[in-house]
């Protein structure tokens, strides 16, 4: 088993300092980022060209001194290769063509093979591992739930009046949507894994919209297929399970067999470790980062300190790092949490 120190926290083994990576770590923060994105055309062409997606998640391994490099591609790259067609627009985020209204629509829909389907997504991972050879690749996916959201409301949402009424009111669009969705991502984080990713995260950004009730009846059983399958494929690969504002969710998430749940920056690391015996990752604030030196520092710290007492702890931001972030700031997050924790920990 490979012991880089980000997996061995994931693990909950003891490591010499706490291993960091960052939420949206290569994205437009990064002048080096935007400069490759404008060279690649759009977002989609970008993730679909794994010589410059490679160069894209090395980079702040070098900018910024990362202990893992996370895949650069999105969520709704599989969704696109069920048969939906996805833009990003400037200022409106994703766009999803057509929504998914019926039954019919979900019979349509394809799960895609990965081999056949997303073969530049495995050839990015397979340029990345030859080039990384130091720390650990993280792959990930969207959760079912977050996906369906995208698919049902054709985009962004702030109510998700269509996924909730369609949850409630069409089990049986909900369900045959909800296991073609857990049947994508159980066969794309595996193929990722095969191709060389080191542990994986499963993004269900959104679940927390949906109260405990909700959640436990028409989302949780799905996810929970998912890492069920996961762990019996791939028993050695650490899973991680990250939502925003979710902490409502912990008692029941602890249930999912994964070994680290990710942390939004408004759940106490306290509050999170009386519910949970995972190890946890997670959670400045990502607005902390336009804070002066002396607060950031006194910020990690005490998430450090907290930290400390969980089975293994990854730091991160609390959500993706923000477009407006001083890449000088990024780095100085990176050195502070690796030399407060070696303190703490020495
Ligand atoms: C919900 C979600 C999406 N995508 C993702 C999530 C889950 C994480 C979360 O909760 O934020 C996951 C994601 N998206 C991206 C990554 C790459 C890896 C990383 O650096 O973390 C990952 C892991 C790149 C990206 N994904 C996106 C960008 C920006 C695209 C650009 O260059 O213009 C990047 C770097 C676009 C994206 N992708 C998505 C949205 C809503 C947007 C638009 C956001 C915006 O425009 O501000 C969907």
């Amino acid at each position: 088993m490979k012991d880089y120190p980000l997996l061995k926290a994931a693990r909950g083994e003891k490591t010499d300092f706490t291993p960091i990576w960052i939420m949206r770590q290569a994205g437009r923060y990064s002048a080096r980022y935007r400069k490759i994105r404008e060279q690649a055309g759009s977002f989609m062409d970008l993730c679909r060209n794994p010589k410059l997606a490679a160069e894209v998640t090395l980079i702040p391994i070098d900018e910024i001194g990362v202990d893992a490099a996370i895949l650069f591609s999105d969520i709704l790259v599989p969704v696109e290769k069920m048969g939906i067609d996805v833009q990003f627009v400037e200022g409106k985020g994703p766009v999803l063509n057509p929504k998914i209204e019926t039954v019919d629509d979900v019979e349509r829909l394809k799960i895609p093979e990965p081999e056949k389907d997303l073969p530049y997504v495995l050839e990015t991972i397979q340029i990345i591992k030859e080039k990384l050879t130091d720390r650990p690749l993280i792959g990930f996916s969207g959760a079912p739930f977050t996906l369906a959201s995208y698919m049902l409301e054709g985009g962004s949402s702030k109510n998700y009046i269509a996924a909730k009424s369609t949850m409630w009111n069409n089990p049986e669009l909900w369900d045959s949507l909800m296991s073609k969705l857990t049947d994508t991502v159980i066969e794309y984080l595996s193929a990722q894994i095969e191709a060389g990713a080191d542990i994986v995260q499963i993004f269900d950004s959104w679940m927390g919209v949906l109260s405990k009730e909700d959640y436990e009846k028409f989302v949780f059983p799905y996810t929970e297929r998912i890492v069920n399958e996961l762990k019996r494929r791939h028993p050695e690969t650490p899973i991680i399970h990250f939502g925003v504002n979710s902490s409502h969710l912990l008692e029941v998430n602890n249930r999912l067999n994964v070994d680290v749940i990710g942390l939004d920056w408004k759940t106490e690391i306290s509050f999170a470790l009386e519910r949970i015996d995972k190890s946890i990752q997670g959670n400045l604030d990502p607005v902390a980062l336009f804070a002066d030196e002396r607060t950031i520092e006194e910020k990690v710290r005490k998430i450090l300190e907290e930290g400390l007492k969980a089975r293994g702890h990854i730091f991160n931001l609390g959500h993706g790092i923000l477009p407006q972030t001083d890449p000088k700031k990024a780095k100085f997050l990176v050195d502070t949490v690796h030399r407060i924790s070696k303190e703490l920990k020495g």
